[in-house]
């Protein structure tokens, strides 16, 4: 589905990915690891700007407008399946279908505040819901995820991973949870100083795997992928 052969990324002066390579295929289910600044955001922004025809997206930076309501927060993961003027009336008064299908998904995460209500009155976690409802709203066969869970609580972050998993053939998820959620993914990358060190598939998943990789040694890429 996406292979990226030999890839450096810098923003100016900073290198953020080193010499990476990697293919995905349709259907797999990766999580990315790594601490912060390890190049994690970089690459899913790459991802997706390859893959942007049949991904969605739920970034870190959210995009959300604070002056809208919630329903038209998440209705714009809707805009490109609509013509122009029926964007335009169903955000002066909202059409009955999507403000159902809105108001339905919103539910599926426990996101249960009025349609209306402007998303300067949520908090943390619950705008973290409306970018997810956003992206899940866009119905495409991939999500990609840059930890689109960090704000909520381990049980609910848990519950809306299986239901990503579940609505999504193919995921690229970004998580910042270094053990349990891992177990749900096919395939997990590491990345250190915008280097890829680990890909090993879930069979091969061990904590020692993990914890070598967190360690502070310099590894060389390990890797049964
Ligand atoms: N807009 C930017 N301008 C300059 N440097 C940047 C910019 N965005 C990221 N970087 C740098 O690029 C490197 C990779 O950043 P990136 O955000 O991809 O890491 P990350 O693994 O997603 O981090 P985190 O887990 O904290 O979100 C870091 O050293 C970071 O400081």
């Amino acid at each position: 589905m996406v292979n990226i052969d030999n890839l450096t990324l810098k923003y100016a002066d900073k290198l953020a990915i080193r010499q990476l390579s990697l293919s995905i295929a349709s259907g797999e289910k990766v999580a990315i690891i790594g601490p912060s600044g390890s190049g994690k955001s970089t690459l899913l922004s790459h991802l997706y700007l390859l893959l942007k025809e049949s991904a969605a997206f739920c970034s870190q930076k959210q995009g959300l407008v604070d002056g809208l309501s919630t329903y038209h927060n998440v209705y714009m993961g809707a805009l490109s399946r609509h013509h122009w003027s029926y964007n335009l009336i169903n955000l002066i008064a909202p059409f009955s279908t999507p403000l159902a299908e809105v108001e339905a998904l919103c539910h599926q995460l426990s996101l249960d505040v009025p349609m209306s209500k402007v998303l300067s009155k949520l908090s943390g976690g619950q705008r973290q819901r409306v970018a997810l409802a956003r992206a899940l709203y866009q119905q495409q066969a991939t999500f990609i995820g840059d930890e689109p869970f960090s704000a909520l609580d381990p049980l609910m972050a848990e519950q809306l991973l299986t239901m990503v998993l579940a609505g999504h053939s193919t995921c690229i998820i970004a998580l910042h949870d270094k053990s349990e959620a891992l177990r749900h993914f096919d395939r997990i990358l590491g990345l250190r100083d915008g280097k890829l060190c680990l890909d090993i598939t879930q069979d091969a998943l061990t904590p020692e795997v993990i914890d070598n990789f967190y360690s502070p040694e310099i590894l060389p890429l390990v890797s049964n992928a």
